[in-house]
C-alpha cells in the first residue's frame, strides 16, 4: 500500500485564466478567500506535503507556507508544464494533481486513485466523472503517477506535444470514475464563479 506521507499534493495554479480576464485565477476570492485555500483545505488532509506551482505573484502563494515551483519557461503551454516543474521539485515517491480552480474537490480522491494504482501497478491514475446522462469524463488534471515518470513527461515535451491525454496514452495508466460529477465543477468565467459560489454556500 502507498502511504500518505509518499504522496506530495501538486497545486497547479499556474494558468493564464484567459476566460477569467487574464488575472491569477488561484487567487481571486471564492467566499472571501482565495481560491486556493479551499483547494488547500480539501487537499492537505489527504497527502503529505504540498507543492505549489504558480508563474505569478510567487510571493503571496508563498504565504502559505508550502514551497511554490514555477514553468521551465513561462511560455505558458499547459497543465502538463506544471505537472514537469512539479516532478522534477517532488521529494516523495508519488505525486497527487489538483487544479486551483475546483474548489470542491472530492475528499476521497486520493484514497480510491491509490486502490486503484495498487491493484494494477500503474505509473499513472487519473479521475473520471460521470455526467447525469451516464457519460463519463476524463478529469485529467485530478492524477495520481509515480515521480519517477518525470524523464517520459521531458521526453515527450521535448517532441512538442502538450496535449494531456496523448502522454497518458503513452503509459501504463488507469482512471477511477468518481459519482460525483459536482466535486470537480470548475471555475473559468466570472459566471462560473458566482454560480458554484451559490451552489456551495
Ligand atoms: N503550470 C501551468 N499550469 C497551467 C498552464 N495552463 C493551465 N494550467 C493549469 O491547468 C489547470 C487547468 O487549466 P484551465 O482552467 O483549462 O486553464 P487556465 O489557464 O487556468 O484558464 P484559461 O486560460 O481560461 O483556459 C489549471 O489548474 C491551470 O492553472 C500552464 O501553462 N502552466
Ligand atoms: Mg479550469
Amino acid at each position: 500500500m502507498i502511504s500518505q506521507t509518499e504522496i506530495t499534493g501538486l497545486i497547479l495554479a499556474g494558468g493564464r485564466a484567459q476566460r477569467m480576464g487574464g488575472i491569477d485565477k488561484g487567487l481571486i476570492p471564492f467566499h472571501h478567500r482565495p481560491l486556493i485555500e479551499s483547494v488547500i483545505h480539501r487537499l492537505r488532509p489527504q497527502v503529505g506535503s504540498i507543492l505549489i506551482n504558480a508563474n505569478r505573484n510567487l510571493e503571496q502563494y508563498s504565504t502559505y507556507g508550502f514551497p511554490v515551483i514555477s514553468d521551465d519557461d513561462l511560455s505558458f503551454s499547459g497543465p502538463l508544464a506544471g505537472f514537469a516543474a512539479g516532478l522534477k521539485a517532488c521529494p516523495t515517491e508519488y505525486v497527487v494533481t489538483a487544479p486551483c480552480d475546483s474548489p470542491l474537490l472530492p475528499t476521497n480522491l486520493v484514497e480510491l486513485l491509490v486502490t486503484k494504482m495498487t491493484e494494477g501497478s500503474f505509473d499513472l491514475v487519473y479521475a473520471s466523472s460521470k455526467d447525469p446522462a451516464g457519460k463519463t469524463w476524463a478529469q485529467p488534471v485530478f492524477c495520481l503517477m509515480r515521480v519517477s515518470l518525470s524523464k517520459s513527461l521531458e521526453e515527450f515535451i521535448s517532441l512538442g506535444d502538450l496535449k494531456i491525454d496523448r502522454w497518458f496514452k503513452e503509459l501504463n495508466s488507469s482512471t477511477v470514475v468518481f459519482d460525483s460529477e459536482s466535486a470537480f465543477a470548475n471555475i473559468n468565467t466570472p459566471e462560473e464563479l458566482l454560480t458554484l459560489e451559490k451552489a456551495s454556500s
